[in-house]
């Protein structure tokens, strides 16, 4: 691991989407599974979105591992990203949608085809190089997506509700997979749920949003201990 990683900080990051403001204020720690909860239409995803590039701040700035990448094009930015819809190509094969990850040109060196093979292996679709993601099932697409994110080798990675179109035993096989490859890369995880279960399962380090602020940044330990109403409606207390 690099010495310099500091995690991923929105400063004062204000933003207007249609009559909705967002203002968000954190300090992410490198290295670890943060998760970022709260009610549908909290701005879980919006958050996620600014860290991604997809929308830029009106004021603050976003920065990651201390360089700002506020005016920084998505492409430019050193992140992989995993979808709930895995936004596969279902008209190329699982080694090309996973190369592509690698290079949009698809202009793959020796080494960098062996590395498209270890990270379909390591997700567990080895021998699966040819199919085409209709032919899969839905949680071998979501693996897919996962091999994809895995052979950029970005620091960071950003979920957004990655399981929620599976079905429970294969959230569950799914969340193990995540922790083994997170414990294997050590990057700097981002995830959005709204799952309560997952969230507890999962993160060493909490946000909750409520009507687009940050009303929560800490363990799961001081999460489940909070005292505010919003986070006890979401833990089903
Ligand atoms: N481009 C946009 N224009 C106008 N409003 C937007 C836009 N994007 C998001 N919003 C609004 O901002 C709010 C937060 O949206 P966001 O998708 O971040 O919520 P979320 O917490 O991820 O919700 P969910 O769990 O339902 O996916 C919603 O009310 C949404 O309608």
């Amino acid at each position: 691991m690099t010495q310099d990683r500091t995690g991923i900080q929105l400063e004062a990051v204000r933003l207007r989407l249609g009559s909705t403001d967002f203002t968000f204020d954190a300090q992410l720690p490198a290295g670890r599974i943060t998760a970022i909860a709260g009610a549908s239409g909290s701005g879980k995803s919006t958050l996620l979105n600014l860290v991604a590039g997809f929308e830029t701040p009106d004021s603050g700035r976003v920065l990651i591992d201390g360089l700002d990448m506020t005016d920084r094009h998505p492409s430019k930015r050193p992140v992989s990203l995993v979808f709930q819809d895995n936004n596969l190509f279902a008209h190329l094969d699982l080694f090309t949608n996973v190369g592509l990850g690698l290079d949009p040109t698809l202009s793959l060196d020796a080494a960098a085809k062996r590395a498209v093979s270890e990270a379909l292996s390591r997700v567990g679709l080895a021998g699966f190089e040819r199919r085409r993601p209709p032919t899969l099932s839905g949680g071998e697409r979501q693996r897919a997506a996962f091999a994809r994110a895995l052979v950029r080798r970005k620091p960071v990675l950003l979920l957004d509700e990655p399981f929620a179109a599976l079905d429970p035993g294969l959230r569950s096989d799914m969340a193990k997979l995540l922790v083994s490859l997170h414990r294997e890369t050590e990057n700097t995880v981002l995830m959005v749920s709204h799952d309560a279960g997952e969230v507890m399962a999962l993160a060493g380090h909490i946000l909750f949003v409520d009507a687009g602020r940050i009303v929560f940044g800490g363990t799961p330990q001081a999460f489940e201990k909070s005292e505010i109403s919003a986070i006890n409606r979401f833990l089903g207390a």
